[in-house]
């Protein structure tokens, strides 16, 4: 038995690899979103950035479908969307059935993205008998007890799964030996499923701490950055106390050579004037860096 996420091989018997394959999604939401703007043609340059993909690997990618745009025009933006969604499977209507009606199945099944591009909700699936013939997003939700007679009848082959982590694997084995080769899991758990059966997982919480990660190097930068400046001020303050030291050991010695030179009366007022601007900056302001 494999264990892992895609069980079919790097690359697929048409030729086209796997990587490419997880692109064509993003290609084909970018030119829906120029053919409802009834954009004729598109560059690859401007096709890259609306599907945030480098456009050398764009070209590659067409390539494979046997797409090279016209030189100066582009890409015709309909037949582009007719070919990989053509390449995709989507021409034709899939039935998906899901699995666990809680917050997260319940919000899927009012999902109208599914539908518009061509998975039809077929039925939703709950193990809590008090949720049996419960409408959710317009569809009666049946007990698991149907669950290969639902798969068989509808013909499905495609099943998601949100269910809590617990039950995700034994509701795999149910879907997968019912016709079920194709599993989208949004359960926290890594799904032990035989060969010919592909697994997509959606794990949400997986993405934020990925977030997070570069969220803590950013503020380790900015730290970095800070201490630097830290540093430098720390450096030149360091140098201001070893200047005004050393201003005050020159006064102190001039001090002390006046003093051997004149008579005490005058000593008496040389010292109360030295005092007076010891204590008071240049401008009279007692300085900001004391020294010890
Ligand atoms: N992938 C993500 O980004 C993401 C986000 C949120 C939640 N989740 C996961 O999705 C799952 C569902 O989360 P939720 O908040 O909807 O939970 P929930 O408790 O609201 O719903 C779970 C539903 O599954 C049903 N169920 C339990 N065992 C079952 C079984 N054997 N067969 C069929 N139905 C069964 C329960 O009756 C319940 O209705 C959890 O595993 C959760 O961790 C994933």
């Amino acid at each position: 038995m494999a264990t892992g996420r895609t069980h079919r091989p790097a690359t697929r018997s048409r030729g086209i690899p796997e990587a490419t394959v997880a692109r064509l999604p993003l290609y084909l939401r970018a030119l829906t979103a120029l053919s409802e703007r009834s954009v004729p043609t598109v560059s690859s340059e401007e096709l890259a950035a609306a599907a945030g993909v480098n456009s050398a690997k764009l070209r590659k990618d067409f390539s494979y479908l046997g797409s090279y745009g016209t030189r100066g025009v582009g890409y015709d933006v309909e037949y582009l969307v007719y070919q990989i969604s053509r390449e995709l499977g989507l021409t034709q209507d899939w039935p998906v059935v899901i699995v666990g009606i809680g917050n997260l199945g319940a919000a899927l099944a009012n999902y109208g993205g599914f539908a518009s591009r061509g998975f039809r909700v077929a039925a939703l699936i709950d193990a809590d008998p008090a949720m049996a013939g419960k409408p959710v997003a317009g569809i009666a939700v049946q007990h698991t007890d149907e669950l290969e007679k639902i798969i068989e009848d509808n013909g499905v082959h495609i099943g998601v799964i949100a269910t809590p982590a617990g039950a995700a694997q034994q509701v795999s084995e149910r879907l997968i030996a019912a016709g079920v080769t194709s599993i989208l899991n949004f359960a926290p758990t890594v799904l032990q499923v035989p060969d010919g059966v592909d697994v997509r997982k959606v794990d949400l919480s997986i993405e934020l701490q990925i977030l997070a990660f570069h969220e803590q190097r950013k503020a380790g930068e900015e730290a970095t950055a800070e201490a630097v400046v830290a540093d430098a001020v720390a450096e030149a303050a360091a140098k201001d106390v070893k200047d005004t030291a050393a201003e005050q050991s020159a006064e102190a010695k001039r001090t002390a050579a006046a003093e051997a030179a004149v008579p005490s009366a005058a000593r008496a007022e040389a010292t109360a004037r030295t005092e007076s601007t010891d204590r008071k900056g240049p401008d009279g302001d007692v300085p900001a860096v004391m020294p010890a």
